[in-house]
Formats: C-alpha cells, structure tokens, sequence
C-alpha cells in the first residue's frame, strides 16, 4: 500500500462515473466526470483540478463569477489548499528532523509549549485552532527545537480531527527520537462547533497521549505543571 493511501486515495473502482450518480447533472463550466489517483498527480495539477471543481461551487451557490472580487477565488482557495493549508498531505513536505547526539547528558524532560496548532476539520472543513505541547526524554538523541514545531504543524495540515492528529504527532516523534517516552497535549478549538451547529463558543477540546515513562503518575504531573508556567 502506498503511504497515505487511506487518507488521500479513492480506489478508481470506487468512484462512479457521473452517469452512474443517479441524479439531473446541472450543467456548468465544470462538468467532466473525474477519475482521481492522488498519487499521480503533482501539485500544479492539483491546483487546476480543485480550481474548476470550487468553480463549480461557487456556481451552484449562485456566486457571480464574473464579479472582480469573485473571479480569482476558485483559484486562490485551490493554491491555499494545496499549497498552505493541505501541504501535510503531500508526504514531499514532510519536515526533515535535524538530530544530535545527547552530549550535555541532559536526561529530564523537554518540553516544547504552546506550538500553534492550525488545522482544519475533516467533517467540515473548518477551523481548528489552538495550542498544542510535546514533550519528550532522550533516549540518546535530541532534536532540533523548532522541528517539534515543524512536525505538529506538518500533520495539521491536513484535514483532520484532534484525535488522529494527536496520535499522528506521537507516533512521528517517537520514530524520530527511538523513544516511547513522548507526550502530547492539544487544546484546540473548532470552528465546526464554535460558528455553526451547536454554537458553542466557550468549549475547547483536550486531546492527549502519553506513552512510556509518561505513563507514570509522577512524569505525566511534572509535565502537565510545566503547562501553567508563563516564560
Ligand atoms: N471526535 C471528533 N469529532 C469531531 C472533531 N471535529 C469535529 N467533530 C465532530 O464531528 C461530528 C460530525 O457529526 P455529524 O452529526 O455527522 O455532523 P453534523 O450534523 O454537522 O453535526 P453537528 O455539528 O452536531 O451539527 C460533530 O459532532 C462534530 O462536532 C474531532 O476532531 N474529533
Ligand atoms: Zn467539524
């Protein structure tokens, strides 16, 4: 199976031909059925094909494409998709991990807090926002600071939902660090339950993981004290 084949890949079999949907076409600029291997397109193609087929939104919405203002925007919502907000699809982005040899002999904890997390949700296609803290002890090697950074904002580029990013995250740090004892918290946000649906703008969602030595009562709390200090 190829990588990210469950998240990005529709079987060719799978996909029904406009014919086969059932229902009247509306006929508009856009109107050919699409057979999509992810796999085997690169990003300028991407790009092409999201732009007709959020051209083909708008104008069922009944959005004047002809408006100055509206023209360009099937195009600038295919670049952010596939070039910003969606990139962490793109296995090609994955952020190299820079790595050192554990000379300082530092064996605590280190904890890299409050990383911005933006992501989007995969039911709705929404914001999710928020903050996100990884820690992790050496078994032999440190990492470069800011690619801690890099990893949490590679896999929220993606559509996602909270749990799979958190175990996503987890699961890149221990590969890159040959450790287990790695821990995640992310209190994020999402739009989806803020500005629709339940309205609720007062909730935020806490997601965690803590595995090996994290697993400990006394190495989860000392890492979770670490979260209320201010710098
Ligand atoms: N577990 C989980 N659920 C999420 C996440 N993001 C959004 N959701 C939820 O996904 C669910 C989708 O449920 P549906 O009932 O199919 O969607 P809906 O009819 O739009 O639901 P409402 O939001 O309640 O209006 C909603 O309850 C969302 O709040 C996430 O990261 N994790
Ligand atoms: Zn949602």
């Amino acid at each position: 199976m190829k990588q990210n084949e469950t998240l990005l890949n529709i079987p060719l079999d799978k996909v029904p031909a406009d014919e086969e949907l059932g229902h009247d076409h509306i006929m508009t600029s856009y109107d050919t059925p699409v057979r999509v291997d992810a796999f085997e397109m690169d990003d300028d193609l991407k790009v092409e094909l999201i732009e007709k087929h959020f051209r083909h939104i708008m104008e069922i919405l009944g959005l004047d494409l002809t408006d100055d203002s509206l023209k360009g925007t099937p195009g600038r919502v295919a670049k952010m998709y596939v070039k910003e907000i969606f990139s962490g699809l793109n296995p090609e982005n994955k952020p190299s991990v820079t790595l050192f040899e554990n000379k300082y002999q530092y064996n605590q904890m280190l904890v890299e807090k409050d990383i911005t997390v933006f992501s989007n949700c995969e039911h709705h296609f929404v914001p999710i926002y928020g903050k996100a803290h990884v820690a992790y002890i050496s078994s032999g090697k440190v990492i470069g600071l800011s690619k801690l950074n890099r990893i949490v904002q590679y896999y929220s580029k993606r559509p996602q939902v909270q749990e799979r990013l958190t175990v996503q995250i987890a699961n890149e740090l221990k590969e890159a660090l040959q450790t287990e004892d790695v821990a995640i918290v992310i209190d994020a946000k999402h739009m989806c339950v803020q500005s629709r649906g339940i309205e609720d703008t007062g909730s935020s969602t806490v997601t965690a993981y803590y595995g090996g030595k994290f697993e400990q009562e006394a190495t989860k709390k000392e890492f979770l004290s670490y979260l209320s200090l201010t710098s």
